[in-house]
């Protein structure tokens, strides 16, 4: 077996360790990136994530009135898959052109606190390394129901982002994230797609007149929703698989081609034999870390998904930061830093939310003033109707003494913009009014900012 020995060893080529692994590269620091995948360089986001999943969705929306469905799916499919590669090559030669990074490919797993073997086939490399970054990210959960793992007709958002067939109808499990947007997707493309959600509705962590909102948007668009859904079998017959379920006490059942299994992600920690390093683990699974992202073992850290923190290509960004900091820098950056972080659910139009809602906020005991306005309402939002889609509506949460904003939520053509200037306002202790005062260019959709934030309804 061949040794070697670095001053960084980063396990998986997700955001926050690929951007680390560049910028200590750059510095001079001798840094060996392992990714067990080719198909992977750049990690999730990238190749089955972030970009795939919004290329697709926009590709629904451009569908000449003249091309099939189906065809487009296929051909959309096939123009993700190039978009992907290039990135997939940008990322991986944006490692390899620097002289003191060395990209190895294979799979990572301690064999004690300061050794690490990477297994490729037969070939076994082993790396010593001063400080060493675990960022490999999460893996879907596929729940434990009888005959689900077992069906032939099972797929999980990789799968599907990766076959140009398009199932005519589906059975998505889970109506968080995923669930939400690749049934979206998918319905735009023209299946027929049913969430079955466990919990007793969907959007859940939104206030109730959002989530209806925002559920009304996707029913209208063809979606349907099962809430409180308890699936309790799965039974392949041919070319179609039967979901079960019960709901409010009421048997049903589904036929499908397809079931989508969109139940969360768990951090992905298998294969690292982290027992063998001493790096303990929480009790879902993930990474144990404190608020530098050092593990139990101080010279390991753990960044993105695998930490069990939000699992978001920007919070993983963010972890770099923080693990930077502690390598190089003052050594001050946590994650008890991060003050108003943004989330965009990219159905059509996005829902967008920052803060609390104002359920949460009127939870805190301080009095709560509310400003909102539907889309179709906003006179100052002309953008809406050029774009011609002017579903949805803005709220925002306001601190009715200081005039702070408290949070927002945004279900707008552009919102996926929107939310990063008002979490920007947030945390600079830009007030409501100095928000709803400002001068925004025209025609935007930031402009609907003036006449929203006027409208206070409660
Ligand atoms: C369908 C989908 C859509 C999403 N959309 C969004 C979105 O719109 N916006 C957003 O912010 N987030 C989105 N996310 C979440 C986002 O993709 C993740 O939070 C983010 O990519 C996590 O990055 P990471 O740094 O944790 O690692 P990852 O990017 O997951 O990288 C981990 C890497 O480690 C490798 N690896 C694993 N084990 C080993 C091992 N033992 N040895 C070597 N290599 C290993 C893996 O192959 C992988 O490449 C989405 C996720 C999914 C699944
Ligand atoms: N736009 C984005 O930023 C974006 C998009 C996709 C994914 N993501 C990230 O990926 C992560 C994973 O997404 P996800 O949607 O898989 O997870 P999630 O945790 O957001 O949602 C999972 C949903 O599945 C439900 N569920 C679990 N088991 C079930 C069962 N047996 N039957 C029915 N419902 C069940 C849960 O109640 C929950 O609502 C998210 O947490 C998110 O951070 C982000």
């Amino acid at each position: 077996m061949t040794a070697l020995h670095t001053d960084l060893l980063v396990i998986g080529f997700g955001k926050g360790g690929k951007t680390l692994a560049a910028a200590m590269g750059r510095q001079g620091r001798k840094v060996i990136m392992v990714e067990q995948s080719d198909l992977m360089y750049g990690g999730t986001c990238i190749n089955i994530g972030c970009v795939p999943t919004k290329a697709l969705i926009h590709r629904a929306s451009v569908r000449p009135p003249e091309a099939d469905p189906r065809s487009w799916f296929a051909d959309s499919v096939a123009w993700t898959g190039s978009l992907t590669s290039l990135l997939r090559k940008k990322n991986f030669d944006m490692l390899d052109s620097l002289d003191s990074v060395t990209v190895v490919t294979g799979t990572a797993a301690f064999i004690d606190e300061k050794r690490v073997e990477v297994t490729a086939g037969d070939d076994r490399l082993e790396i010593t390394a001063d400080t060493i970054v675990i960022n490999t990210g999460a893996q879907p959960v596929v729940p434990d129901i009888p005959g689900l793992r077992d069906s032939a007709h099972l797929i999980t958002g990789t799968e599907l982002i990766g076959s140009s067939d398009l199932p005519r109808r589906v059975a998505v499990v889970g109506g968080g994230y995923q669930g939400i947007e690749f049934a979206a997707m998918l319905s735009h493309y023209g299946a027929e797609a049913t969430v079955l959600e466990r919990a007793s509705r969907v959007l859940r962590r939104e206030d109730e007149d959002v989530a209806e909102a925002a559920e009304k948007i996707l029913r209208d668009q063809g979606v349907t929703f099962v809430t409180g859904a308890d699936v309790t079998r799965v039974t392949d017959s041919g070319d179609t698989a039967v979901v079960h379920y019960e709901a409010n006490g009421t048997a049903g059942s589904l036929e499908v081609d397809a079931v989508l299994a969109a139940a969360g992600r768990a951090p992905r920690t298998a294969e690292l034999r982290l027992d063998a390093a001493g790096v303990r683990t929480t009790d879902t699974g993930a990474v144990e870390v404190d608020q530098y992202l050092r593990t139990s073992r101080p010279h390991i850290f753990a960044v993105g998904d695998v930490n069990g923190g939000p699992q978001f290509t920007y919070i993983s960004l963010d972890d770099y930061r923080i693990v930077a900091d502690q390598m190089a820098g003052e050594g001050k950056r946590s994650t008890a830093d991060r003050v108003a972080v943004p989330y965009t659910l990219f159905m059509t139009p996005p829902l967008a939310r920052v803060g609390m809602t104002e359920t949460e906020a009127r939870a805190t005991g301080r009095p709560v003033r509310v400003a909102a306005k539907p889309i179709a309402a906003i006179a100052a939002m002309p953008r809406a109707r050029i774009l011609d889609d002017v579903r949805g509506l803005m709220k925002f949460v306001i601190d009715a003494e200081t005039d702070a904003i408290l949070g927002a939520a945004l279900l707008s053509v552009d919102a996926q913009e929107l939310v990063n200037t008002v979490a920007l306002a947030m945390r600079s202790g830009v007030t409501a009014s100095s928000l709803r005062d400002a001068i925004w260019t025209h025609p935007s959709s930031t402009e609907a900012f003036n006449e929203v934030l006027a409208n206070v309804v409660r």
